[in-house]
């Protein structure tokens, strides 16, 4: 999904900034802290000398120098002293201005407005939605896109690589508002939606699974204390990832791992499905879900969606055409517009767009 290669690409600089930022404050840090010692050492060194040389001359008496010597001594320690905390001090600069900026954040934003809680379900309908990212505002993405799908049906959303497909599934989550048109889900409009019950029904299965170092209950539990010991059983079962669970030393209560890394790639595709299923969502959306796994995984995986799909509305965003098989309708996005639609082998008796990505090579076969 477009999105992730744009968090990570986020992540890897801000990880290499802090990483940079590290070595050199490091590096500060023991140069400010071996002056400071050394300066300690050679002014006690110096007054020794200077006093030694007054007192030799009768300039000062020895009480004298010792009262200077432990006054020039005392402020220079005070001063070495903050000098090891110039770091902590920078640190807490910087933190303030962090915390002045995120306090100044306009808190009325696209996401914020949108009240209503209504059951989500029914058709999901885009009327003349167009759409174009702040980014690139030179470049729609959407230009009018209609699209209708029935309560309950699976569909897939294809088309070449960046016409706008996972855009489409973005939308629907509301993580972007369109430029205009509207996007509803039975008689409800998207943006007069609150923004987290409308994600709390429209499950997303994207290409990564995004597990956390936590055990598969609260990997798939995913910190919505309404869903039961019992849902997660039950969601893990019709992810077809319930005996695997089962067969693990921990069952339920097994650690997965930084990064996942002790289950495989379809594994883990299958319990971020559980996790999906376990929520009370009517609609599933799964963005290329399948893009990243063996043939192997890929059945498995693709068992457990066809058994998901069925009293959900299901979108998949794909390029694999047995996925495209397996779903009601095909939806082709091409220049911003929903093109054609249809199945495949009306897709393809059309010789349209459809086809000539076919003949292409876009569809992958396996
Ligand atoms: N956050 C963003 N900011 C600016 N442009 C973006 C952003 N996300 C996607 N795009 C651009 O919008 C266009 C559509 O992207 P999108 O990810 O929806 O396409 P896609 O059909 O899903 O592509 P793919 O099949 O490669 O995943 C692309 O040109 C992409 O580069």
């Amino acid at each position: 999904m477009a999105f992730e290669k744009i968090f990570q690409m986020q992540f890897d600089t801000a990880a290499n900034k802090a990483l940079t930022t590290g070595v050199r404050g490091a590096f500060v840090e023991g140069c400010t802290y071996g002056v400071a010692s050394g300066l300690i050492y050679v002014a006690e060194a110096l007054l020794f000398y200077v006093g030694a040389v007054l007192i030799a001359r009768g300039t000062y008496t020895y009480l004298q120098m010792v009262e200077v010597l432990n006054l020039v001594v005392f402020s220079v320690t005070i001063g070495s002293q903050l000098m090891a905390f110039t770091e902590k001090i920078a640190k807490s600069v910087q933190a303030t201005s962090d915390l002045n900026k995120l306090m100044q954040l306009d808190t009325n934003t696209d996401e914020s407005r949108g009240v209503l809680r209504p059951t989500l379900e029914g058709n999901i309908t885009f009327n003349h939605v167009r759409f174009t990212y702040p980014e690139r505002p030179e470049a729609p993405v959407l230009k009018d896109v209609n699209l209708k799908i029935e309560d309950g049906e699976c569909v897939a959303i294809v088309g070449s690589s960046g016409s706008g497909k996972s855009t489409i599934a973005g939308l629907l989550q509301r993580l972007y508002e369109p430029d205009s048109g509207s996007i509803a889900i039975g008689l409800n409009e998207l943006r007069s939606t609150e923004v987290h019950h409308l994600r709390d029904h429209v499950s997303v299965v994207s290409q990564h699974p995004n597990l956390f170092d936590a055990t598969i209950a609260e990997n798939i539990r995913y910190g919505n204390k309404a869903v039961s010991a019992i849902d997660i059983r039950r969601a893990a079962k019709a992810a077809n990832v319930h005996e695997f669970i089962m067969s693990l030393p921990h069952g339920y209560d097994t650690m997965v791992g930084e990064n996942a890394s002790l289950i495989s790639g379809g594994q883990a595709q299958r319990l971020q499905i559980a996790r999906a299923l376990a929520r009370p969502s009517k609609i599933l959306i799964l963005d290329e879900c399948t893009s990243a796994l063996d043939p192997e995984n890929q059945a498995a995986v693709l068992e457990a969606i066809y058994n998901a799909k069925f009293g959900r509305t299901t979108v998949m965003v794909t390029h694999k055409l047995q996925v495209m098989r397996m779903c009601d309708r095909i939806l082709v996005v091409h220049d911003g517009q929903v093109a054609e639609q249809g199945t495949y082998e009306e897709l393809m008796r059309l010789k349209g767009v459809f086809a000539d990505l076919a003949n292409g090579g876009e569809w992958v076969s396996e």
